[in-house]
């Protein structure tokens, strides 16, 4: 790249997307969030780092994502996608870091450096992929987005407004054809059209039926249903819910972070007693369910049920095929219940892995598996077959007994129903739809595999998050000293007591999980340890209580 090139991009940042905050804004768990005014020189810069990524990865297309997920609606944020529809690569994240923190004066300089550390042949092609969620500030920072890949003279792709996963999909596709075509259509010609396929497969039986209701978190997800809805036959009824306007707030008392957080139905879904409801987040890469029965008592299926359902049900398939020589496994986090975990291995016999929170940490631990269900509690995950596993069971539709050829088959199009690049609110409703009609089972039967640990999450306020430091997937607290010895004598009073505290990635509060054989003693348990955050690492505010 001639320096005069850059020049113009300096000079172009300044008069366009100055810096106009001195907080210093770090890429955390899913990339930068925080408020939408003190972003727009943060996805400007990061315009400049997917092209020079690009540049690195051979002109590979890179994808930029303007949301905030489940966050309300004043927040938003930018995060960056790799080339094969996975998370930015880790050790980017230092870099994006960097970039976004340097004053407008030191943007030439910094930008130089990298490119220079990074190796990018400045004289490649570059593709950027550019999606954003339904935020009204979005479109503004999609625009900031695209002027910083034109700045270094990449080509930029604007989607439109796209689901978070709608956007890895294209991303994936655009660079490996074989996966479908980069665009929504293609999106739901593979996952939808797969859906549809494998439900001529298996007719309604049991006590399963047809009628679901979607609370769409007044955000991008729900909009996207009610399109696929309208293509389908029969095979699954839309009830949708919280689509936006009317009022609703993004994210506001509704979606699936507020109804796990909570534990309580989200506002404006109809109650119906023992109609399965699941609600998606903001941004569409998020599924819970739930369902009220007859005294208005609320049942979570979260993202540990999903996983086990997943587990269970490809498990079953794995074995009819006789395909027992790939190994699946599930991977989790600290958040997942115990007794899904419990469940997991002792029940289904499935080798679990829990590792840090954040999808990039567990996407990559479930590449480990021939079949890799992956899952975070709060429902986002999906599963990664290998090639291996693509072959293996594509050699049994081919070759083995008529039974093992059908049991292969419904896993083909259970492959074709996920999103392999990473977690997707409307591929995982499709998912876990099959998966109940294959079974004949309506939500109270879903629920039957096993018995949640009561648990309870708060958050703590206090000065610098980063205070706190963990070890052991986050199950160790490691500083501030003292903290850890005082959380194993608060869970030591509890039957089946288990907590952990962690900063967390995406917001300016600690963490803090408790579970316990009790309601009451869960909660208790996340006060006291809520507590002891707020008093060995430096708690502001209010003395931390319950929620009303
Ligand atoms: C306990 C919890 O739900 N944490 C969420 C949340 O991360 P934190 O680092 O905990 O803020 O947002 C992440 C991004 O959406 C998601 O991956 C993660 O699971
Ligand atoms: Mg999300």
């Amino acid at each position: 790249m001639p320096p005069s090139s850059l020049r113009v991009v300096y000079a172009f940042a300044r008069e366009m997307h100055p810096k106009t905050s001195d907080v210093f804004i770090q890429y955390g768990t899913a990339g930068f969030r925080t408020k939408a005014n003190l972003l727009e020189h943060v996805v400007y810069r990061m315009g400049l780092l997917a092209v020079i990524r690009s540049r690195v990865k051979n002109g590979r297309t890179i994808g930029i994502m303007i949301t905030a997920s489940h966050n309300l609606e004043p927040d938003n944020g930018v995060k960056l996608v790799d080339p094969d529809g996975e998370m930015l690569e880790q050790s980017w994240e230092e870099i994006a870091t960097r970039l976004a923190n340097v004053s407008d004066n030191d943007l030439e300089s910094t930008t130089e450096q990298v490119i220079r550390e990074v190796k990018a042949d400045m004289s490649l092609k570059a593709s950027v992929f550019i999606g954003m969620d339904t935020r009204y500030t979005s479109p503004r920072l999609a625009a900031a987005a695209s002027n910083g890949v034109i700045a270094l003279k990449g080509t930029p792709k604007e989607l439109g407004i796209v689901t978070t996963p709608m956007l890895h999909f294209c991303v994936r596709c655009r660079n490996d054809n074989k996966y479908g075509t980069p665009t929504e259509e293609g999106y739901y010609e593979k996952i939808v059209g797969a859906f549809k396929n494998i439900r001529q497969k298996l007719p309604v039986f049991g006590e399963y039926n047809t009628t679901l209701y979607v609370d769409g978190a007044n955000g991008v997800g729900g909009k996207k249903l009610n399109i696929i809805r309208k293509s389908l036959d029969g095979e699954l009824d839309l009830n949708l819910y919280n689509l936006g306007g009317n009022g609703g707030k993004l994210n506001l008392n509704c979606g699936a972070d507020f109804v796990k957080v909570s534990q309580k139905p989200p506002v404006g879904v109809e109650h119906v007693p023992f109609q399965r409801v699941a609600s998606l987040d903001g941004d569409g890469d998020r599924l819970i369910y739930y369902f009220l029965d007859d005294k208005e008592n609320m049942h979570l299926l979260d993202g540990d049920r999903i996983a086990t359902l997943y587990a269970s049900y490809i498990t079953e398939l794995l074995n009819t095929c006789e395909a027992r020589d790939l190994k699946l496994g599930l991977v989790q986090t600290a958040y997942a219940n115990g007794a899904s975990t419990k469940y997991i291995t002792e029940e289904l016999k499935v080798p679990v892995t829990c590792v840090k929170t954040g999808v990039k940490h567990l996407h990559h631990a479930a590449l480990a598996y021939d079949i890799g269900v992956y899952f975070e509690a709060n429902g986002h995950g999906t599963v990664l077959y290998s090639q291996n596993a693509k072959n293996t069971i594509r050699k049994i539709t081919l070759e083995g007994e008529p039974e093992q050829r059908k049991a292969a088959e419904l896993l083909l199009n259970i492959i074709d129903i996920t999103n392999e690049t990473v977690g997707d609110a409307i591929s995982d409703l499709f998912l876990v739809e099959t998966i109940l009609c294959a079974r004949g089972e309506n939500v109270r039967q879903w629920l039957a595999a096993y018995t949640d640990l009561p648990c309870r999450q708060l958050k703590v306020t206090v000065q610098d998050r980063n205070a706190i430091s963990t070890t052991d997937a986050e199950r160790q607290c490691t500083a501030p000293e003292g903290l850890q010895l005082k959380i194993d004598e608060l869970v030591g009073k509890y039957a089946n007591g288990r907590a952990f505290v962690r900063p967390s990635g995406t917001e300016d509060i600690v963490r803090v999980y408790a579970e316990s054989d009790t309601q009451q003693e869960a909660d208790k348990l996340a006060v006291e340890v809520s507590q002891a955050v707020f008093d060995l690492a430096g708690g502001v505010g209010n003395r931390p209580e319950l929620p009303a």
